[in-house]
């Protein structure tokens, strides 16, 4: 459902020259299936998350979601996602319910339909308290069971977060993390990135780790803590994020990708 080959983006900064923020990355995600992109700052994961949710264009290698290429077929793949970042917008001047289905609209869906998948989504994120208050009131909380609600309106079947949880208290985090979890025993192909280690001991069926904008590795958490003969993920990340940086700083490109 995702399948990504090779990928690279370049960008031209104006202070820092050719910047490769993301470097011939490949993988794959399966309905069913979340897929983790872990990596420090800088290392390139929302940059592969906005090629595949079409917001960027790579400078090489192809990336097909939910069966359309990106580049081709940009809008088929847009019908077919729900992409949440951190940045996802909430309108103030909106209630939650308005909000929500004026992104459903957006998406071409009929009145009926409409209102039948919102009473659902609304019934499965315990929003109805707050259906018709302002978005300006609600707690950040609220707001993120918005963004979820508006992310996935038109049912699509590929999901793609960007560190979902970055910013949330500990309450909240357990909730979103605990709709992922419901969203992929609805069988929905899942790809979200992250800083937290936990969150990927949680919830990934795979794990990729990203750094300086090269897969550095990727599989089930288990193959490559056994790969690598690594006790746990933490300790695998440094390891694998050292490595990298002694290889950058070896060939004279220690300073490229941050
Ligand atoms: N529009 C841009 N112009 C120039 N450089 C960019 C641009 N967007 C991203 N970069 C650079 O690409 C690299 C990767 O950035 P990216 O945002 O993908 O990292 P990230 O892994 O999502 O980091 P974080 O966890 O901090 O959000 C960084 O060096 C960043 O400065």
């Amino acid at each position: 459902m995702i399948h990504v080959e090779d990928l690279s983006k370049a960008f031209l900064d104006y202070q820092r020259g050719w910047v490769h923020a993301v470097r011939g990355v490949s993988f794959a995600c399966r309905p069913g299936e979340i897929f983790g992109l872990l990596g420090p700052n800088g290392a390139g994961k929302t940059t592969t998350l906005r090629i595949l949710s079409t917001v960027l264009r790579p400078t090489g290698g192809r990336a097909v979601v939910a069966g359309y290429d990106v580049v081709q077929h940009p809008q088929q793949v847009r019908r077919h996602i729900g992409y949440m970042s951190a940045s996802t917008g909430i309108y103030d001047r909106m209630t939650a319910w308005e909000l929500v289905e004026y992104f459903g609209r957006l998406y071409g869906m009929d009145r009926g339909t409409l209102r039948a998948r919102m009473e659902s989504i609304f019934d499965w994120l315990k929003m109805d308290d707050f259906r018709d208050t302002l978005c300006s009131k609600l707690s950040t909380g609220m707001k993120q069971k918005v963004s979820i609600a508006r992310t996935v309106v038109h049912d699509p079947p590929v999901l793609i977060f960007d560190e979902p949880t970055s910013g949330l208290d500990v309450l909240v985090q357990r909730s979103v993390v605990q709709k992922i979890l419901e969203l992929r025993d609805m069988g929905k192909t899942i790809l979200f990135s992250t800083h937290s280690m936990h969150e990927v001991s949680k919830l990934c069926q795979k794990v990729a780790i990203i750094h300086r904008g090269v897969l550095q590795a990727s599989g089930t958490p288990g193959e490559l803590l056994e790969r690598f003969g690594q006790p746990d993920l933490e300790e695998l990340f440094f390891a694998l994020v050292e490595r990298a940086d002694r290889e950058a700083e070896a060939s004279g490109s220690g300073a490229l990708a941050r």
